[in-house]
């Protein structure tokens, strides 16, 4: 997907108005600024930036379409990918989980500048936010799917919707986690690129095991 192939289907797909649009180009702009400070994205992306971060953040979205009341929680947010995006495109209450001091601060400065009064911050690890039912949750590249699970039950209920992008390696991932955890788990192809894929999760909760004898 070329950089204008990418801002087509955002219009395609979310007929975002100028004001979102402005937000977009802010966030990307500011994103870019960042990097000459702290390693945001990875350095060979930064050309395809609206491809490999925009879209492949908002086309999850399309997946929680029939998500309940209740926050949207973003693991691991990094730069805010995809915590920001979605921020940007929903009026939903937006929670994005980062330890890391610096990133946190980009954080607040991004939702600062673009004025998201529906997004905010928990700057602290994963394992220690305070319980939350959240309506959807979502993780990029924050930690391998038993362990996302694990560390993110206190966050969920059995309504949660998890979008979970993960690369090549979601069915892999997905077997691992398997004998310890039950759900409706189904594997969706990402639009970005054709042999990444999105875990898309319902119901998910731990798997009892059996006492002896
Ligand atoms: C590889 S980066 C991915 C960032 C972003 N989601 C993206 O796709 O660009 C993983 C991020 O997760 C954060 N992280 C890792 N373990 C965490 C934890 N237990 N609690 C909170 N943040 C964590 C790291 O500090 C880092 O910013």
């Amino acid at each position: 997907m070329t950089e204008d192939e990418a801002r087509a289907w955002l219009d395609a797909h979310f007929d975002v108005p100028r004001e979102t649009w402005d937000r977009l180009e802010r966030y990307v702009s500011l994103l870019l600024s960042a990097m000459d400070e702290q390693n945001l994205i990875a350095e060979s992306t930064r050309p395809h930036v609206w491809a490999r971060h925009i879209v492949d953040s908002a086309q999850l979205l399309l997946h929680a379409r029939d998500a309940g009341e209740g926050p949207w929680m973003d693991l691991g947010s990094g730069a805010g990918l995809p915590g920001i995006v979605v921020a940007s495109m929903s009026d939903r209450p937006l929670i994005m989980v980062e330890s890391r001091r610096k990133r946190i601060d980009f954080l607040n400065d991004v939702i600062a500048e673009l004025g998201l009064t529906n997004a905010s911050v928990f700057g602290g690890r994963v394992e220690v936010a305070p319980p939350t039912k959240s309506a959807v949750i979502s993780a990029r590249a924050y930690a391998p799917l038993p362990k996302l699970l694990q560390s993110a039950q206190h966050l969920s209920d059995e309504k949660t919707i998890w979008v979970l992008p993960k690369g090549r390696n979601a069915q892999n991932e997905l077997e691992t986690a398997r004998p310890a955890w039950q759900g409706a788990f189904h594997v969706e192809r990402s639009v970005t690129d054709a042999d990444s894929a999105i875990i898309v999760a319902r119901s998910v909760k731990p798997v009892k095991k059996k006492g002896r004898g």
